[in-house]
């Protein structure tokens, strides 16, 4: 397998108990780089909790995580930017007190020269380190046509706008791989609309995988689909394969994420 081929993240065998409960049973899946994978499923089927084993938040019982080949061992959310993941949770997890830019610059600073680095290197590193995250945060804002809304504060605009803000702030760490808890929850189907245009563009230049409960947002973009129910991987494939498996039909059928889906 040529580097070009290798996975960035690789989930091998794994399996949660919640106590008597099992959340994951043996499931496995690859991401690639730049290409999109989604989790669906229909409620209670473990897709939270894999995007949480993947953050860190929750470990396994058994299995394995990997990335970029190597092993990941008890590793933390905090330690996620550093190897060049980011993600959004389900939240917007905005500070209301922070004009937007700045929240973004916040999500940023894994690649600049910010905080405790700025201040060893002095007033002139600390500035240009200042000047790099307001540059990376507005290329964040502006690829997600947001630019405008950089010096307002989160609670003045719609929640579709705080939405993306919260995603701008993943992108300005310049992520290699981007992970989305639910980005589509909340939103309107004008901004769905939008939010599939914004998930094609990054996917030139990262890795995405999502987790949600809006199947159709799921198959209009992700180049592979893994359908999970009752903690089991059920299906994997491309969006039309996926589509056609009698056995995800047969798990959504009475779902009630399907019907809110199709209204
Ligand atoms: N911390 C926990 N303690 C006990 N059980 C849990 C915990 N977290 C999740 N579960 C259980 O694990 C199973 C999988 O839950 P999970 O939230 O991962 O599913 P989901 O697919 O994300 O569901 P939804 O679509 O409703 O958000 C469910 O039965 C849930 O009740």
């Amino acid at each position: 397998m040529t580097n070009a081929e290798q996975p960035l993240l690789s989930v091998a065998g794994v399996t949660v108990r919640f106590g008597g409960l099992v959340a994951l049973s043996d499931v496995s899946l690859e991401v690639a780089p730049r290409t999109v994978v989604g989790v669906i499923g229909p409620n209670g089927a473990g897709k939270t909790t894999l995007f949480n084993v993947v953050c860190g938040f929750v470990r396994p019982k058994q299995g394995t995580l990997s990335w970029r080949g190597t092993t990941l061992r008890n590793h933390r959310p905090d330690q996620l930017a550093n190897l060049g993941i980011a993600r959004t949770l389900q939240g917007l997890g905005l500070f209301a007190g922070l004009s937007v830019l700045h929240n973004v610059m916040a999500g940023a600073d894994r690649t600049a020269k910010s905080g405790l680095a700025a201040s060893v290197l002095g007033s002139r590193g600390a500035a240009r380190g200042e000047r790099d995250l307001r540059a990376k945060a507005m290329t964040a804002l502006a690829t997600l046509g947001i630019a405008d809304t950089a010096h307002r504060y989160p609670g003045e605009l719609p929640y579709g706008v705080q939405k993306r803000a919260a995603l701008a702030r993943a992108l300005a760490a310049e992520p290699e791989l981007l992970l989305l808890d639910e980005p589509a929850s909340g939103l309107s189907e004008q901004d769905m609309a939008e939010l599939v245009t914004h998930l094609r563009t990054l996917r030139e230049d990262m890795a995405i995988m999502l987790v949600e409960h809006h199947v159709d947002l799921v198959m209009r973009v992700c180049d592979r689909v893994v359908v999970l129910n009752f903690g089991e991987v059920i299906a994997e494939g491309d969006p039309a394969k996926v589509r056609n498996d009698p056995l995800v039909t047969e798990a959504y059928l009475g779902d009630p994420a399907r019907e809110r889906d199709s209204a």
